[in-house]
């Protein structure tokens, strides 16, 4: 196991002029990440993502809870554990003014990588980083940069890389490019844990994940089997009178959702229920637009969990 966590907690205190606040940011959070897995830490805005990493990256000290990393202590040995990960922080850290080469040499060299110079060349040429590794970070794109800031992380060869929400902000082209690299990283045998709040990314990307909401664990599983869990269909329908709707699909269904014109209906047995919602509908006299029928997504997972959508819940954060 390369990530053994159990009952992390961290509090914040902030003090301002309106008085003390606290914020219980993670409540009691275990991880088990096993060797060369991309394990996912998947929830909204807020939900503690960023202070779980940092504590496992020893950037931050929990209040209480152990963890081993690479099966070393986090408290006891938190040198080891440094020499045993990579970090890449939501913004990056790349360096406006340095060129990407001289940037990553330096971490070579603050690791003590026995040939610097190589191991730099090495992570560029991986990354395909070559061609731009002299020019100044500020005239990199921003999928270069990202490219730089996890070839930052690789340098020393840890065999363990955390990247915190590593796509925010990019487009589909160079999230698709990311997502490739990161699946190419686990070939080499390095394990990875990643926060996100894209479900898709999740979806795609981590043989396991957990969900986390207000600091604790929700969920955890591959995402198949979180999606069998809340097992069952969804059917989604475009329509002017999505409340009356409900109302009158509701003795078919397990939950109705409504989201502006948009319904979404939860049952057992999608292909089969189907013709018997579509003439309850046609009986009140509602007129569809549009309709789709889906296997439950890692969504509605957060929803049966939390009795929110991550969409929202994010939104709201
Ligand atoms: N240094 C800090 N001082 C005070 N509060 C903090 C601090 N760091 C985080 N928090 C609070 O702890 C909670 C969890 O924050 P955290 O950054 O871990 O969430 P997150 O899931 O990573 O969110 P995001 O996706 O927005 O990065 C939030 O309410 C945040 O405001």
């Amino acid at each position: 196991m390369i990530i053994d966590a159990h009952g992390l907690r961290k509090t914040f205190t902030t003090r301002s002029r309106k008085g003390t606040q606290t914020v219980e940011a993670v409540r009691g959070v275990n991880l088990q990440v096993e060797k060369g897995e991309i394990f996912g830490v998947l929830g909204p805005n807020g939900a503690g993502k960023t202070t779980t990493i940092r504590m496992l990256a020893t950037l931050i000290t929990p209040d209480s809870g152990t963890a081993a990393i690479a099966g070393h202590d986090l408290l006891k040995a938190p040198g080891a554990v440094r020499r045993n990960l990579g970090y890449v922080s939501q913004v990056g850290g790349v360096e406006e003014n340095t060129t990407p080469r001289a940037q990553i040499m330096m971490a070579a060299k603050i690791h003590s990588v026995s040939d610097p110079a190589g191991a730099t060349a090495d992570v560029l040429d991986r990354f395909d980083l070559t061609e731009m590794a002299d020019r100044p970070g500020r005239t990199l794109s921003g999928g270069q940069k990202r490219r730089v800031a996890i070839a930052l992380g690789l340098v020393h060869g840890p065999p363990l890389l955390f990247l915190d929400e590593p796509t925010t902000g990019l487009d589909p082209q160079n999230r698709a490019n990311l997502w490739d690299r990161i699946r190419q990283l686990r070939e080499l045998g390095t394990s990875v844990l990643l926060s996100t709040h894209y479900l898709d990314e999740a979806d795609a990307l981590c043989d396991r994940l957990v969900i986390v909401d207000h600091g604790l664990v929700v969920a955890e599983g591959t995402p198949g089997e979180l999606k069998r869990e809340v097992s069952g269909d969804v059917v989604t329908l475009r329509l002017d009178e999505p409340d009356r709707a409900a109302e009158t699909l509701k003795p078919y269904a397990r939950e109705t959702r409504v989201d502006d014109d948009v319904l979404r209906v939860y049952v057992d047995d999608g292909e089969h229920t189907l013709p018997t919602l579509l003439r309850a509908l046609e009986e009140q006299g509602l007129t569809l637009s549009s309709i789709a029928l889906d296997r439950a997504t890692l969504d509605d997972v957060f929803l049966a969990k939390t009795g929110r959508s991550l969409r929202d819940a994010g939104a709201a954060a």
